[in-house]
């Protein structure tokens, strides 16, 4: 699979004066899993609900696996998987009947298709359960059997940790990361939780207002969240010097000067001394780490 698994082209979609997706152009590649990241209203279901050809942008353009979407274009939609939020299903058919029915919309050999579906996603027990009766947790494994039923070579995934509890959670992270890396599965997905996604994706986008605000690898956006040391002294400038001569490498932020070097941050009482010879004795010295959460949140920050 050369071909890009997810490609969009200053996608846009506007309702009245809302701009819910403003010009994203996005690539994700074949076999990985990616992540889009935003803050409720961000524009992560407009987002997926438009790569999904479920509504219509107002501009811009969408490929899955290399072909257009577009009203009536039906080949790719056997290679595609998807589940957006509140998964359906026949609330008076069981689970197993439920999958039975998908897998002949799919035209799959029944009988397999179903098995493999109930294993893969740990619905052995609740198998002869009728939808209804089904937890939140539950239902979404529903859905995400019904999206894998057909195995698909791009799985598009809206909020797919919701409602689940955290070994519910950890479950799909193991079942994704599997797709990715034995089965070559694409995976997009959307969250708002980067805790949960730099656990899971390899890729980042991060969404603010429709916009993409940033993109990359995620362990650039979690090396953001190291350790530094955080040194207060009443001449900066002095400190620096004497810092640098020491052989760090103090950068200047605000009031303050950071190190993030592993010598610092393990010594900070070797920094300490330094700081003092020179005549300018640390005020405050403290190591300290940015939580995810906050980095994302310096990102989507006004
Ligand atoms: N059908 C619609 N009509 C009008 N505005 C809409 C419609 N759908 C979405 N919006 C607006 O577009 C913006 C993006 O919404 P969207 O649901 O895509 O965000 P989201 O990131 O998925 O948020 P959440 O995590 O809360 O689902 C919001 O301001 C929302 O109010």
């Amino acid at each position: 699979m050369g071909t890009t698994a997810v490609e969009t082209t200053r996608l846009t979609k506007r309702y009245r004066d809302v701009t819910a997706v403003d010009e994203l152009t996005l690539r994700v590649a074949p076999g990985e899993i990616h992540a889009l990241l935003g803050l409720n209203g961000a524009g992560k279901t407009t987002t997926i609900r438009l790569l999904l050809g479920m509504i219509r942008p107002t501009g811009g353009e969408v490929r899955l696996l290399g072909t257009p979407v577009r009203p009536g274009a039906r080949a790719v939609w056997s290679r595609v998987g998807y589940l957006v939020e509140s998964p359906s299903a026949y609330p008076e058919l069981t689970v197993a009947e439920n999958l039975a029915v998908a897998a002949r919309l799919h035209g799959l050999r029944e009988r397999s298709a179903v098995t493999g579906a109930i294993e893969r996603l740990g619905l052995g027990p609740y198998a002869g359960r009728r939808a209804r009766t089904l937890s939140l947790g539950n239902a979404q494994r529903l859905g995400l059997a019904k999206a894998l039923l057909h195995r698909p070579d791009l799985l598009i995934l809206d909020e797919p940790a919701n409602g689940l509890d955290p070994a519910g959670v950890a479950e799909i992270r193991a079942l994704l990361h599997d797709l990715a890396h034995r089965d070559g599965v694409t995976v997009l997905l959307s969250s708002h939780l980067l805790a949960e996604v730099a656990r899971l994706a390899g890729r980042i986008g991060v969404l603010d207002q429709g916009r993409l605000v940033w993109t990359g690898a995620t362990g650039e956006l979690t090396a953001r969240a190291r350790p530094r040391l955080h040194v207060t002294t009443r001449d900066l400038a002095a400190a620096a010097a004497a810092l640098l001569a020491a052989g760090y490498r103090p950068e200047l932020a605000g009031d303050e000067l950071l190190m993030a070097g592993e010598q610092a941050v393990t010594h900070p009482e070797a920094v300490a001394e330094v700081l003092v010879e020179s005549g300018c004795p640390p005020t405050r010295l403290a190591v300290e780490g940015d939580d995810l959460e906050s980095c994302f949140l310096r990102l989507v920050a006004p």
